[in-house]
């Protein structure tokens, strides 16, 4: 197992054991994660790749009976220590779901929400973030002329960049997508692939797929894992190409899971 060196580490996870009250969801989990790249984790249905995601940004907290042991670095900073405010947590580490989420809100507060939420006010640096926002989600010129629509007025593909586009309004420097082009229509989802390779020269993305391919078109480094254990993290071509652990070439060959 390699990691990828010659990119700077933005998360660095360690050690890191998740229970759901008495089920060890992940098991002495450790890995590196590079800034400005796109980092994909694999595996079958259960293996814990969602619970990992969410230790990202500390939405676990939200689930009752959830403990951790271990750590979780983000530029050096333990976010599990008593001193992490977890919404400015929340800001910088962004996330996007399998179902695109959109408040029932027009186009306009839905991006205009989270910076309202941390105090921007004034209506010019608000049409600023949201026309900027909407533009790095390449939905702009789709919807410039319609910001007072509902969001439920979108597509579920344009629903998905939307969310992109108000997780991105806050200035996060971590971007954590869950499955979130698998309700997506093909074209869609090749539209939101795109996007992600756009946005990770600003972003840390990690990304949870179930598509493999996916994950091989469109991430830097993918993390395999069965049963809460990280089994194999190397760069994607490496990965897929040479996996050196007998599990992963069975699971990309498409032996089990
Ligand atoms: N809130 C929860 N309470 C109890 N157990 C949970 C909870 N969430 C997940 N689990 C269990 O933890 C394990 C890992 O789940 P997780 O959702 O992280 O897996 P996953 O690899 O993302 O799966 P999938 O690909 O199906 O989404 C599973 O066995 C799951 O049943």
């Amino acid at each position: 197992m390699s990691t990828a060196t010659a990119l700077k580490t933005l998360i660095d996870i360690r050690d890191l054991d998740l229970y759901y009250g008495t089920y060890h969801a992940l098991k002495k989990v450790s890995m590196t994660i590079p800034e400005k790249a796109v980092t994909a984790f694999i595996g079958p249905s259960g293996c814990g790749k969602s619970t990992l995601l969410r230790t990202l940004n500390r939405m676990n907290d939200m689930i009752i009976g959830t403990r951790i042991e271990g750590k979780v670095e983000i530029a050096g900073t333990d976010i599990y220590s008593n001193e992490v405010d977890v919404e400015t947590l929340r800001k910088k580490v962004g996330m996007v779901f399998q179902q695109p989420n959109p408040f029932p809100k027009s186009i306009y507060d839905n991006i205009a929400y989270g910076p309202r939420l941390h105090g921007t006010r004034s209506k010019s640096q608000l049409d600023e973030i949201v026309e900027q926002s909407l533009k790095q989600a390449v939905l702009w010129d789709e919807v410039k002329d319609y910001l007072k629509r509902s969001a439920f007025s979108l597509s579920g593909g344009q629903q998905q960049r939307l969310c992109i586009a108000r997780a991105l309004a806050v200035n996060p420097d971590i971007l954590l997508m869950d499955e979130a082009t698998s309700a997506l229509d093909p074209i869609s989802t090749l539209k939101i692939e795109e996007l992600v390779q756009e946005l990770k020269h600003r972003y840390t993305i990690v990304m949870v797929t179930h598509n493999m391919h996916q994950a091989a078109r469109v991430s830097d480094q993918t993390v395999f894992f069965l049963n809460g254990e990280v089994v194999e993290f190397d760069n994607t071509e490496t990965l897929f190409s040479n996996p050196s652990d007998k599990r992963t070439e069975d699971y990309i060959t498409g032996r089990f899971g």
